[in-house]
């Protein structure tokens, strides 16, 4: 079968462990290409932990996971690299180096991700900021840009090698409402034009605003809208 008729997810029957402790026991689900979809649960239900065990970052013991075509049961730490470089990671807390320009926050990732040419680094840079509408933050420092800012600059990251699919982590965590939905909507643009989406969030207001397949932690399981109707409102 194509690598791109594939699903860009597929777990199958794993258990998601923080240190000996079960988080989510049993799961099984799949993402296809260019799905959006909405990963809720309380607050220490396992919404970071299972997005950490897909992207490779918190090991798993049971069953089988696939994401971008590498098989994570089986990888080695060498190959991680080359997994990270299909999947875009963004987190609540900006996590850029305070001490560089946009441009340079970039062309460290780029560099660590194997690009050498300087043209086309630089035609990658420009492009990606295009995307999220900075043109004109190139050269600006962190601490120059609004939380909002500093957020576009982590998705234009994420960006860089056209992944598969982004992982996002209560991306919209630390803005503003009005903020948030500028960024959500770079989210959706970004799904639209054919880049799979998992969202953590406790934003209510999006899922009512954009429907989409919901996965909710709850109880040590995993329930998945696409199978099962949930209640969705409530505490999460
Ligand atoms: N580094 C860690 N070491 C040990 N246990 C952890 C670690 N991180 C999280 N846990 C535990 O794993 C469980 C799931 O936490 P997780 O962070 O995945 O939840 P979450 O749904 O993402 O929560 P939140 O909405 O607050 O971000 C919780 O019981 C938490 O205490």
């Amino acid at each position: 079968m194509e690598l791109n008729s594939r699903p860009v997810v597929e777990v199958s029957e794993t258990d998601i462990y923080q240190e000996s402790h079960t988080v989510l026991s049993d799961i099984s689900f799949k993402i296809e290409k260019g799905e959006f979809v909405y990963l809720i649960g309380r607050t220490g239900s396992g919404k970071s932990s299972l997005l950490k065990t897909l992207y490779a970052d918190l090991a798993f013991h049971k069953g089988a996971i696939e994401v971008a075509g590498y098989d994570l049961t089986k990888i080695k730490s060498k190959n991680i690299p080359y997994l990270r470089r299909k999947i875009g990671i963004i987190f609540q807390d900006f996590q850029l180096f305070p001490d560089r320009t946009v441009t340079e926050n970039l062309t460290f990732v780029m560099r660590a991700t194997g690009w050498k040419d300087r043209t086309k680094m630089k035609g990658r840079l420009a492009e990606v900021l295009m995307r999220v509408g900075l043109g004109a933050a190139a050269e600006k420092m962190p601490h120059q840009l609004s939380g909002g800012e500093q957020q576009r600059v982590v998705i234009a990251r994420a960006l860089i090698n056209e992944p598969l699919i982004l992982f996002a982590d209560e991306p919209t965590g630390n803005l503003d409402p009005e903020v948030s939905s500028g960024i959500f909507g770079l989210f959706k643009e970004i799904n639209r034009s054919g880049t799979s989406v998992l969202m953590a969030t406790h934003n209510h207001k999006f899922i009512e605003d954009h429907p989409a397949r919901v996965l909710k932690c709850d109880e040590g399981k995993l329930l998945d809208s696409a199978e099962h109707e949930f209640e969705l409102s409530g505490h999460y």
